[in-house]
């Protein structure tokens, strides 16, 4: 699996040209991509990076990619980042690892993105895959609350849980804030409910990303898949 995740890497790398100012995700193929990409800037490489958690602003920092913010630069060119889950319209479920919400202000901010996976990220329907919710501690219990009445007015339901670290102590995200996980199972609009869950005021972000990908590399014991996004970012 993992040599699946590298060779996904390895593919989004070829769509990387000098000069450019890069999205670098966050997660276990993420990571590989950060890596290729420090090989190809010890080898002359010039790109700059801006970092989607504090784990992969460590990882960059190892392998030798320059890193800036957004605060010192408007736009990215192209965000390379995993996925939880990834439906044949190229929304996604992101944030197992807990970075969704810089992952997505990085996306966001990009003009393209490039989803990275090994082929069993591939499904037809988002929600099997626990949606991470990233959330306020402050009044948890009604903003709870307001996430199940959004989940029952798009038609979903499931158990939500607050996401627990290996420690067993609460999970923090690196923008101090909670995650709490629901088991939905199938989420048949994801648009729809993206819009539901950010109209809640507890809800700092959600793990569904939602027209954000331009395409998806997917590498599968059959090789490479690339499905490009029906419309333009954008349009
Ligand atoms: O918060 C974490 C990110 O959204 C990851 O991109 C996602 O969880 C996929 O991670 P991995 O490549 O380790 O499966």
């Amino acid at each position: 699996m993992d040599q699946l995740k590298r060779q996904a890497a390895a593919r989004a790398l070829e769509e990387v040209q000098d000069g450019m100012q890069l999205g670098l995700g966050t997660g276990s193929t993420a990571k590989h991509f950060v890596e290729l990409l420090g090989e190809r800037v010890r080898a002359g490489l010039k790109v700059i990076g801006v970092p989607t958690s504090e784990v992969t602003r460590a990882d960059a920092e190892r392998c030798g990619v320059p890193l800036t913010t957004l605060d010192e630069i408007d736009r990215l060119d192209l965000t390379v980042d995993g996925a939880d889950e990834i439906d044949p319209a190229l929304n996604l479920i992101k944030g197992g690892g807990g970075a969704l919400l810089r992952e997505k202000i990085v996306a966001a901010a990009s003009d393209r993105m490039i989803v990275i996976a090994d082929d069993t990220k591939w499904v037809a329907t988002l929600g099997r895959f626990p949606l991470p919710v990233e959330v306020i501690p402050f009044g948890l219990g009604a903003t709870r609350r307001a996430i199940e009445k959004a989940f029952a007015s798009c038609g979903v339901s499931g158990q939500m849980a607050v996401r627990k670290a290996k420690d067993g102590h609460v999970f923090v995200t690196d923008g101090g804030h909670w995650i709490v996980d629901a088991q939905l199972g199938r989420i048949e609009d994801p648009a729809r409910l993206a819009e539901a869950l950010s109209a809640i005021p507890g809800v700092v972000e959600h793990g569904l990303f939602i027209g954000l990908v331009s395409s998806a590399v997917l590498a599968g014991g059959d090789g490479i898949r690339v499905v490009e996004r029906r419309k333009p970012k954008g349009d």
